[in-house]
């Protein structure tokens, strides 16, 4: 089956509130795409719409050129994870994927397979009532993964981890989407997908507000901008604005440098006898391309009524 997830002209309004405005966008595989908005954005309903869970009110949400409703083996062709939480307490670990293992047709060793991969073997005949937040997580991605499928959809993954598990999910989602798999991951919070996301959607009220490589982003973002530690902050701004560089100050011994190149700056500053203990490009994170990005844009700054700001 083809890894991709396609979404076309997607509309879905609840009663008065429009969820899901004209979207449009494809996921491809080999990636890890990460699906950001903030709270109300559109997210879940997108996903919960893509896996046959509600009506779309117009346009198309296709996995592997499909229907969801229409696949023959769904677990085999795309796993997701949804509400962590939802499991039978009194159910053991093992037992709750062996019941979803069988009512796919499949066998048994895979639901130990997907348990060890997950990292909890050693608990698999606990109640998984009793797991943690992060524990009933892990949970939940092994039954996505069960049916080995090309494609992944994860809605809020990190949400309640603690940094170890942040981590383990970011180490997974790599490693899942240098598999080959297209997978998708959800999240309203931008910073918890660096390090993770190759892609990026973005979506407010609704709608795409951009689509784009991280790659393209932060280089877009990043502009040839330097950052200077030095104890002689006035001294450097004098030379280098010489120069023709834009300086501006951002601590009392740091200043960011626009305009000219790391090895210019250096030769510089020496043949001036500023003395500096740091020189080196500026790399954004992920939140503050975005931020770039989207500065001035109305679209972005227009929170939902009663959903409070972005939390970006
Ligand atoms: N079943 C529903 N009934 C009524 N309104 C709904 C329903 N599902 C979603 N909505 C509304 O649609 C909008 C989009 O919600 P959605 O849950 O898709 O956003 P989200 O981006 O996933 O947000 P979050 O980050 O909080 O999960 C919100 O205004 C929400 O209140």
């Amino acid at each position: 089956m083809e890894a991709t997830i396609e979404i076309n002209g997607l509309r879905k309004s609840y009663g008065g509130t429009v969820a899901v405005d004209g979207l449009s966008f494809t996921v491809r595989p080999g990636q890890v795409t990460g699906f950001v908005g903030p709270n109300g954005a559109g997210k879940s309903t997108t996903i919960r719409l893509l896996l046959g869970l509600d009506r779309p009110d117009e346009g198309t949400a296709l996995v592997g050129g499909k229907r969801y409703q229409d696949l023959r083996t769904p677990l085999c062709q795309v796993g997701a994870l949804l509400d962590a939480s939802a499991l039978h307490p009194g159910r053991s670990a093992r037992d709750h994927l062996l019941w979803q293992a069988h009512s796919n047709g499949l066998p048994g060793r895979r639901v130990d397979e997907v348990l060890e991969l997950v990292g909890l073997a050693t608990v698999a005949k606990r109640a998984a009532g009793g797991f943690s937040l992060g524990m009933r997580q892990r949970l939940g991605i092994a039954g996505a993964l069960l049916g080995d499928p090309p494609v992944l959809i994860f809605d809020e993954p990190v949400n309640g981890l603690d940094p170890e598990g942040v981590i383990w999910i970011r180490n997974l989602l790599r490693r899942l989407g240098e598999q080959g798999r297209a997978v998708l991951v959800s999240s309203h919070l931008m910073g918890e997908l660096e390090g993770s996301a190759d892609h990026l959607l973005v979506i407010g009220r609704g709608r795409l507000i951009a689509d784009t490589s991280v790659r393209e982003l932060l280089a877009k973002a990043s502009d040839g901008r330097v950052t200077l530690r030095t104890g002689q902050v006035r001294e450097a701004i004098t030379v280098l604005n010489q120069e023709g560089a834009t300086v501006a100050a951002t601590d009392h011994d740091e200043v960011t440098v626009t305009g000219l190149p790391v090895a210019k700056i250096v030769s510089l500053l020496t043949d001036a006898g500023v003395s500096f203990s740091g020189v080196a490009e500026r790399r954004p994170t992920l939140e503050e391309a975005y931020l770039e990005l989207t500065h001035g844009s109305v679209e972005f700054q227009a929170t939902p009524a009663g959903q409070g700001a972005p939390s970006w």
